[in-house]
């Protein structure tokens, strides 16, 4: 688990990470979301102890990194996937990590099944396409078999085979009862991956839900679909709902939940062929949750002021 309390970080005047309380428990998939200079990136450093809180306090397992022993035994962390020698041997970078770490040998063919890269260890990082590196990153990561996980934008410069790839991976890790934590900026990728959502916003945190209540909370509409859609368009429009002729063929209605959209249709013997409510997607949610701090961005906060 990693447990945040009012976790504070000011670089001179600028308070990057401001008072952050949140929780990242075990057995599911926590994405870590916000747009760029939010504080993302601080509050993960906090974490693996790479800097240190102005205010408040991290820990992972009950303890701050820098306390942790054998800290690649209980947290893994994918930062940055050019951080390697690229002049070492995918496998001696591993067996360098496994060595200086305590960790037995065979750790090191282990994950690089996980990571399908067992044929590539003999190879040379320096040659590794992004996704090859994104692979060895995460194999890094998995090598103490750690309880708690960190990608930061692991999908970052993937192929849509590598993204399949590291969805899989990191339901699966998530299954074992692992922390996961993820930061990315790719919204549509988080809505298929995470259970959970921290959203970040100038170093505040503006949401802490389950990924389902999130989506569900508002927003959305309901597809209609009808032999003829003119009549209900119009007799819906005059109940008061939004109607939007989607692109093929069919509404698009807010403003009236499926129940009353049925009931108007069955009330004047309109058949209809479909009715699907459709949540927003989490980028609707997360430009709705995120927009006013973003407008608000050009006044000076009072503590900026100070
Ligand atoms: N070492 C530093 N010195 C001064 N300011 C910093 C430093 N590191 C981060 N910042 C500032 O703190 C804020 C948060 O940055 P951070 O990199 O944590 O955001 P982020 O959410 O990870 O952004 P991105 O999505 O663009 O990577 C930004 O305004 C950034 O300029």
């Amino acid at each position: 688990m990693i447990e945040a309390d009012e976790l504070t970080k000011t670089y001179g005047r600028h308070r990057a990470v401001d008072r952050l309380t949140f929780r990242v428990l075990p057995g599911r998939v926590t994405g870590f979301l916000g747009p760029n200079g939010a504080g993302k990136s601080t509050t993960i450093r906090l974490i693996l102890g790479l800097d240190s809180p102005t205010h408040g306090r991290v820990r992972i397992n009950g303890r701050p990194y820098r306390a942790l022993t054998q800290p690649l035994r209980q947290v893994g962390a994918l930062l940055d996937a050019h951080a390697t020698h690229g002049g070492r041997r995918a496998r001696d970078h591993l067996l360098w990590l496994a060595q200086t770490n305590d960790i037995p040998r065979g750790r090191v063919a282990e994950v690089l099944r996980r990571t399908g890269l067992t044929e590539e260890g003999h190879r040379r990082v320096g040659g590794f396409s992004l996704g090859m590196k994104q692979r060895l990153g995460i194999a890094a990561a998995l090598l103490g078999d750690p309880q708690v996980l960190i990608f930061d934008e692991p999908v970052n410069g993937l192929d849509p085979d590598g993204v399949h790839w590291i969805r899989g991976l990191i339901r699966s890790l998530a299954a074992e009862g692992r922390t996961v934590l993820i930061s990315s900026h790719l919204m549509s990728e988080m809505q298929l991956t995470a259970d959970h959502v921290l959203i970040l916003a100038r170093g505040r945190l503006l949401s802490d839900s389950g990924m389902a209540d999130l989506v569900r909370s508002d927003g959305g509409d309901v597809l209609v679909r009808t032999a003829c859609d003119t009549p209900l368009a119009t007799l819906l429009t005059a109940r008061g709902a939004t109607v939007a002729p989607e692109p093929a063929h069919g509404l698009a209605v807010t403003g009236l939940d499926p129940a009353e959209i049925a009931a108007t249709a069955a009330t004047h013997g309109i058949a209809l062929v479909e009715l699907t409510p459709r949540p927003p997607s989490l980028e609707e949610v997360f430009r709705r949750i995120t927009d006013p701090e973003l407008r608000y961005r050009a006044e000076p906060r009072p503590q900026d002021a100070r």
